[in-house]
């Protein structure tokens, strides 16, 4: 008898809808277009070393050489390095984070970044990648776009890989991703056992329908991509997530403390989708202000940050006029 408990549901999605990068070649895939256009987003931050190879990459092997992707978008998010000058001579179309968010109220961090770029990119299927990643391949994009090509029913494909930590000290193999195993992934099977299945739920390579990205708000900093999984969830079902391997990824490690911001964000974006759902009282609102402590030449050092998380609205519910202007 099929189990129809959460697990069994997950189990039976993970077996249906995961697939390799390997399974769609580009020149295969831009024959499945079918007059739909690609675009593909990096929000970036500081990325000045590595975003100009993705960019590049991106344009020789999937505009110029496959027509697979339309349009690469750098979104550049507050950069105090020479990011937004890398971008542009590697051949994307780079947009301030503020300026495409001009007359709206003022939000930090990534999440803002990818609205932003969902906001100024036309494509109507829209590939985030990370802007840190090294040894980028273009079958992070051939992968993320398979299942949303060869399947009308998949509206959202999650990134997977091996997840390597190189820190000063060495490397392990599949240290990579603590926030992912600390946080994310046991809060996740806590309160939507239907998404344990999800390799890895912070990628921040995935892909999706602006159909559907544009009916989602998306949570300002970190906590985006946990809040877009479960609102995803609860608006298309499980059935039209999928997840593609991706091999392994490398990417700029933050320290411990810059990950406690994350996770208290993550925390954030939990407690607003559980009270959604009537499971906290409606009353209840937790505390913004994470206090951290580090060593110092005199003894500790106390810091104390807000790590508040606010949204962005659903795209489709702004203005056209923060949106780009139509070809
Ligand atoms: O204010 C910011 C901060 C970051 N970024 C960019 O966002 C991407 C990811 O940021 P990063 O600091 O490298 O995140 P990670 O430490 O790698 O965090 C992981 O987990 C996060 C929480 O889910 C996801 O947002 C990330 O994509 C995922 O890689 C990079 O291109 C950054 O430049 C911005 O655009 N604006
Ligand atoms: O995705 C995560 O869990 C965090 O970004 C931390 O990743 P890392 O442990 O690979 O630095």
């Amino acid at each position: 008898m099929r189990g129809d408990d959460p697990a069994s549901r997950a189990a039976r999605w993970a077996r249906r809808r995961t697939h390799a990068a390997g399974d769609w070649p580009a020149a295969a895939l831009a024959d499945r277009k079918a007059g739909q256009t690609v675009s593909v987003v990096l929000p970036a931050r500081n990325e000045q070393d590595t975003v100009g190879a993705i960019v590049a990459t991106v344009r020789r092997q999937l505009l110029d050489r496959h027509g697979l992707v339309d349009e690469i978008l750098v979104v550049d998010s507050r950069s105090t390095d020479a990011t937004a000058r890398v971008a542009a001579a590697a051949g994307a179309t780079v947009v301030s984070q503020d300026e495409a968010t001009r007359g709206l109220p003022r939000l930090d961090g990534k999440g803002d970044a990818l609205w932003a770029g969902l906001a100024r990119s036309r494509g109507d299927l829209v590939v985030f990648l990370d802007a840190d990643l090294r040894e980028f391949d273009a079958a992070y994009v051939t992968g993320l776009l398979g299942p949303l090509l060869a399947d009308p029913a998949v509206a959202y494909v999650k990134g997977f890989y091996h997840r390597p930590l190189r820190l000063a000290g060495g490397a392990e193999p599949d240290g990579g991703g603590r926030v992912t195993e600390l946080v994310a992934r046991p809060l996740l099977n806590m309160f939507w056992p239907e998404l344990s299945r999800v390799v890895q739920p912070l990628s921040g390579e995935y892909a999706g329908r602006r159909a559907v990205l544009e009916r989602l708000p998306f949570a300002s900093g970190y906590a985006v991509e946990t809040a877009l999984l479960i609102d995803l969830v609860a608006l298309v079902g499980l059935d039209a997530l999928a997840q593609v391997d991706l091999g392994e990824r490398h990417h700029r490690h933050q320290d411990n403390q810059a990950l406690g911001r994350m996770s208290a964000q993550i925390l954030h974006a939990v407690w607003s989708r559980l009270q959604r759902r009537g499971w906290v009282d409606g009353q209840a609102a937790p505390a913004t202000l994470l206090t951290q402590f580090a060593r110092a030449a005199d003894g500790r050092q106390v810091s104390t940050t807000d790590i508040s998380v606010a949204e962005r609205p659903p795209l489709r519910d702004v203005a056209a006029a923060h949106r780009a202007a139509p070809r």
